[in-house]
C-alpha cells in the first residue's frame, strides 16, 4: 500500500537518505531502528509526506505521490508523535477534533471517540483538560486522537520514549493488543528493541540514511548481519525482553 523507491533527501549540503527502498503491505507493522542520526525521524517524515525526498518515487494506495499531496489520500494517515501535540481543550474534544475537521456527523462521533478513550483506558479522563495529564494520559489520548481516525496507515515516532519505565510497559502491552485486534499498518520509530520485538513484525535498520538489514527481530538477532549492524544490535543482544 506504500512503496518508496530509490529516495534520497538532502537538506543544504547534508545527505541525510541516501538510496532508500521501502514497502509496507497491508496489515504490516515495521520498525525503523539505527542509531542516534541515522535518519529514522527524516524516513518517517517521508513516508507521512511532511517532508519531500529530494529525490525518488513514493507510491500510496496505488498512486505515485509528487508534489502536493491529495487530501483525501492525506487524510489515510495519522501520526504520534513522542511529544503528544494535544490542544488545550478536554480530552474528548482533543479526540474528537479530527472527527470534526473531517465532516464526520455529531451522532457518529461521540461512540466512536468513546470507543477509544475506552480501548485506551482514559475514559474517566474525558472531561478533564489536556494541560492537566499526565505525560502517560496524554499519550494515551494523543494514540485515541489517532485510532479514532481509523487510518489506513499510523505513523508512530518514538511514542513511548518520553515515558518512565512502567508507564512506558503497560502501554506497550495495550497497544500491542489493539494493533493485534484492528490490524492497524503501521510504521514505528523507536530507540527500545522492545517495542520493535513486541510490536512490529519486520524492523528496519538505517546506518547513515541507509538501509543496513532488515528482517524479523528475531532474523535480526539471530542471523550473521554486517558488521555496522552486529556492532548496533550487540546492546539489544546483551539486553533481551523478559519473557
Ligand atoms: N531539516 C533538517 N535539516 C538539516 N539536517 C537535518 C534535518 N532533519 C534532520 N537532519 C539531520 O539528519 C540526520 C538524521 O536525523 P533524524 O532525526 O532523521 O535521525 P534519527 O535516526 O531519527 O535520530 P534520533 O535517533 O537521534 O532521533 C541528523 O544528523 C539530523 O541532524
Amino acid at each position: 500500500m506504500l512503496t518508496a523507491q530509490d529516495i534520497h533527501w538532502q537538506q543544504g549540503d547534508k545527505v541525510i537518505l541516501q538510496g532508500i527502498d521501502f514497502h509496507l503491505k497491508k496489515g504490516e507493522l515495521v520498525g525503523l531502528v539505527g542509531p542516534n542520526g541515522s535518519g529514522k525521524s527524516s524516513l518517517l517524515k517521508i513516508l507521512s509526506f511532511l517532508e519531500r525526498p529530494s529525490s525518488g518515487l513514493i507510491h500510496f494506495q496505488g498512486k505515485s505521490i509528487a508534489g502536493k499531496v491529495p487530501l483525501n489520500l492525506r487524510r489515510q494517515i495519522a501520526i504520534v508523535f513522542q511529544e503528544p501535540l494535544l490542544f488545550n481543550t478536554s480530552v474528548f474534544e482533543n479526540v474528537a477534533a479530527g472527527l470534526k475537521i473531517r465532516g464526520v456527523p455529531k451522532r457518529e462521533i461521540q461512540p466512536r471517540v468513546k470507543n477509544w478513550l475506552d480501548r485506551f483506558g482514559i475514559a474517566h479522563l474525558e472531561k478533564q483538560y489536556a494541560r492537566s495529564l499526565s505525560g502517560g494520559e496524554a499519550q494515551r489520548a494523543s494514540l485515541a486522537r489517532a485510532f479514532v481516525l481509523e487510518p489506513e496507515v499510523l505513523f508512530l515516532d518514538e511514542p513511548f520514549s518520553a515515558l518512565d519505565a512502567p508507564t512506558k510497559e503497560s502501554l506497550r502491552e495495550d497497544l500491542a493488543e489493539i494493533l493485534r485486534t484492528t490490524e492497524t499498518t503501521a510504521v514505528l520509530v523507536s530507540h527500545d528493541f522492545r517495542d520493535i520485538e513486541r510490536l512490529t513484525h519486520r524492523a528496519v535498520v538505517l546506518i547513515n540514511g541507509q538501509i543496513a538489514a532488515q528482517g524479523s527481530p528475531t532474523e535480526l538477532l539471530h542471523t550473521p548481519q554486517p558488521e555496522n549492524v552486529t556492532k548496533f544490535l550487540t546492546h539489544w543482544r546483551t539486553h533481551p525482553i523478559p519473557s
